[in-house]
């Protein structure tokens, strides 16, 4: 019986080697036609479980349209595969052309490592099955030689190991890098992060998809290149070897086995790619439902191991087949029993090898559709993207056949200007208003009327449907000529220098705001303690360690550093203090800024000389002040009370003229803002004088004793909790 760890080395090896060329080229063709026919037979039984499972829930409905809905079901599910493979296509193009002389460097590692470790793996199989020869003639020079050599080759095995798996690791953090700096410069671009989640519902958790599907993409990616990289390997030599000393039949066995057992486990297999793109659509949604489908997994998981312990059965009568089909058979000499032995344990590692390289091969089919499902996910996310950061542009066109687009000016106009919500609902109709450098307009009207929603407009957040805007800064960075300040602030975690000029980064400023810069921007709002409670370089969540007002007020203190045309104030002062309030809007206007102040405050109409009232239902009015402090109108059909809304808009705006005009005739366009807040008190006074009424006063002049005692009884009696208690 010849030795199958030295066949190639000896003659008569290489005769037989040569008489089964013909053979090895017979089963290379058979291994890539059963391949190619696995293949296709998976693809088919998964699009045949991807419509089961897609029409299986609806199977009622199903039920009453008959055949044509399920070959439509069918015709989608195809639509879709191919689409993911086509996102699959459309992003590893992307990498492979970004991948740098880095990810190359890694990608020519796995090669290599893949190479070495069949290499090391198949001495070791020599090894292990010259050991077993050693140890049954008990030749022990040889046998320790062996053991020595097998150390070596298992620590090498390890090594290489290591080795792929960090290079893997290395080539799945270039590809993230790759694919989340493409899909950050658009999703960051032209506020696309806010139209994409709050404007246009498309795409759905769009952060989950940057931040968890990129990285298993990824990470599934590189893994799928370096198992198959390794099976490839593998396949070829150790397909080599059993061609060197099998029969073409027992190839034919293998190959079968090998479709079969593939077969069936896919039969028993859940459907991986839905299962797996319905948990990423649970993981952003719904963690409670995804704890439930991972249950499900753990069942299907559970048949699938059953199933493969039976086959395992299988695996064992191949293996020893061709030791009792003759090829294989000892002679009855020792050193024939030794070769048998010998012969076994190498042979066992070649079919163990081979069939774990071909399983590889043949779930990569699987592990392709699982990609297919991220790369969907990815490239939608990347294309509206793209699209959205686009809006910006497309508005900007002048010659749009709309007519509605965004021009450049020094003040800011609305011309016939519709606000519709991305729901479709109208909040503003065709708005004409124009408010010029220095003059400041006050926005009213009752909640949810549109006041914010008018800037989001302005802003670009919400796309322009009808009408033109005229505003500063065009194209440039909205912050510089036009800065919004909300009623909450975004804090981010950083240091206080880092609030001051957000949004601006430190590497963005123009001017590098020095400590004296600080003090007095914090001093305008009163902030001037942070400086002693921060050390500069301390990184504070402000969000959690300052209050609202405060943060208010580190929002205000930003405007000064800004030095913005115009300030959108959007209930920005809500929770500072009147006296607060007043100054920052004096210090807002002596800076030369222009304000647009969204309030519900009567009281702030003293510091604006344009109103806009809203009513939330497309009705609008604006009021301008005249010199004598009187205001003319100009409204669409905002007076029409028709409905509550209306009528509550119209109180609004009352209030809001009888508080102008009553400090009109007082003659005090100068007047302090104090002033106007304790006149627009409650007169709590007034309960009070009635309260103490009915608590009679000693008199200075002294009464007869029975009348002061009655008097004291009286008073006793009137200040008792029950008394006070009763209603007046
Ligand atoms: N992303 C959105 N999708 C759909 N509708 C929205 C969206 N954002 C706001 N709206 C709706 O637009 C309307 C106006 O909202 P807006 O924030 O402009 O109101 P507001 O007048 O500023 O209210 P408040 O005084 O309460 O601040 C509301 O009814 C709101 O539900």
């Amino acid at each position: 019986m010849p030795s199958l760890q030295l066949l190639q080395l000896t003659d008569r090896g290489q005769v037989l080697l040569a008489s089964r060329r013909r053979t090895l080229d017979v089963v290379s063709g058979a291994l890539i036609a059963g391949g190619a026919l696995a293949y296709a037979r998976s693809s088919q039984s998964q699009q045949r479980r991807r419509s089961e499972a897609n029409y299986g829930s609806e199977a009622s409905e199903l039920a009453t349209k008959g055949d044509g809905l399920s070959q439509n079901g069918r015709l989608a599910a195809t639509k879709r595969k191919k689409s993911g493979l086509k996102s699959l296509h459309f992003l590893t193009a992307i990498l492979l052309k970004k991948i740098g002389p880095n990810g190359t460097r890694f990608l020519l590692g796995l090669v290599l490592t893949a190479v070495l470790r069949t290499a090391v793996g198949h001495r070791l199989a020599k090894v292990q099955g010259f050991l077993f020869k050693a140890a049954f003639l008990r030749r022990v020079p040889t046998f320790t030689r062996l053991i020595i050599e097998n150390l070596i080759l298992c620590f090498l095995q390890s090594t290489l190991y290591q080795t792929s798996k960090y290079l893997t690791g290395s080539l799945s953090l270039r590809f993230k890098k790759i694919l989340t700096d493409i899909v950050d410069a658009d999703y960051f671009e032209n506020m696309v992060y806010y139209k994409m989640s709050y404007v246009d519902h498309r795409v759905s958790n769009p952060e989950q998809r940057i931040a968890s599907d990129i990285p298993k993409f990824s990470s599934e990616l590189s893994e799928l290149v370096q198992d198959d990289l390794a099976a490839v390997a593998e396949g070829l030599i150790y397909t080599w070897r059993l061609c060197s000393y099998a029969s073409p039949k027992y190839m034919v066995w293998i190959m079968a086995y090998v479709l079969v057992a593939g077969g069936v486990i896919r039969k028993f297999s859940p459907a991986f790619v839905k299962l797996k793109s319905t948990e990423q659509q649970l993981e952003g949604d719904y963690r409670q439902l995804h704890s439930r489908l991972r249950h499900m997994r753990r069942v299907w998981h559970f048949m699938v191991v059953r199933t493969e312990k039976h086959l395992i059965l299988c695996r064992v009568v191949l293996i020893i087949e061709p030791f009792f089909s003759g090829n294989l058979r000892p002679d009855s000499s020792t050193l024939g029993r030794a070769e048998m032995l010998s012969n076994l344990r190498y042979h066992t590692s070649v079919i163990i090898s081979l069939f774990q390289s071909l399983g590889i091969l043949s779930i990569s089919s699987r592990h392709l559709n699982i990609l297919s499902g991220y790369a969907d996910r990815i490239r939608e996310l990347l294309d509206v993207s793209r699209e959205l950061s686009g809006i910006r542009d497309k508005s900007l066109n002048h010659n749009s056949p709309s007519g509605n687009y965004i021009s450049e000016a020094n003040h800011i106009e609305f011309s016939d200007v519709k606000v519709v919500t991305p729901a479709g609902n109208i909040l503003v109709n065709d708005l004409t208003l124009r408010v010029e450098t220095g003059s400041n307009l006050l926005n009213t009207g009752p909640n949810g009327s549109g006041k914010s929603s008018l800037f989001r407009v302005l802003g670009g957040l919400w796309p322009l449907v009808s009408g033109h805007i005229v505003k500063p800064g065009v194209g440039s960075d909205l912050n510089k000529e036009i800065f919004y300040v909300p009623q909450r602030p975004y804090t981010a975690v950083g240091t206080l220098r880092e609030q001051l000029i957000y949004p601006l980064t430190e590497d963005q400023e123009i001017e590098s705001l020095t400590y004296d810069g600080m003090v007095d921007l914090l001093k305008n709002v009163d902030l001037e303690y942070l400086l002693e409670r921060y050390p500069l370089d301390k990184e504070v969540n402000w969000g959690d360690e300052l209050s609202l007002g405060e943060q208010q007020r580190l929002g205000m203190a930003r405007l000064f550093y800004h030095k913005p045309k115009f300030a959108i104030l959007d209930e920005c002062t809500s929770a500072v203090t009147t006296d607060m309030e007043e100054r920052f809007c004096k210090k807002v206007r002596a800076m030369g800024t222009s304000c647009i102040t969204i309030s519900h405050r009567p009281a702030l109409v003293a510091f604006h000389d344009i109103v806009l009232s809203l009513d939330g239902e497309g009705g609008w009015n604006v009021q301008h002040r005249r010199e004598d402090s009187s205001f003319s109108t100009e409204e669409s059909d905002f007076s029409s009370l028709e409905t509550d809304r209306k009528s509550d808009a119209l109180t609004v705006q009352r209030d809001f003229m009888r508080r102008a005009k009553s400090n009109a005739s007082l003659g005090s366009k100068d007047h302090s803002y104090s002033t106007e807040v304790i006149a627009t008190s409650p007169k709590v006074e007034i309960e009070h004088a009635v309260r103490t009424s009915r608590v009679p006063h000693l008199r200075c002049h002294p009464r007869p004793l029975p009348l002061r005692v009655a008097a004291i009884l009286n008073i006793l009696v009137c200040c008792s909790p029950w008394c006070l208690s009763v209603p007046q």
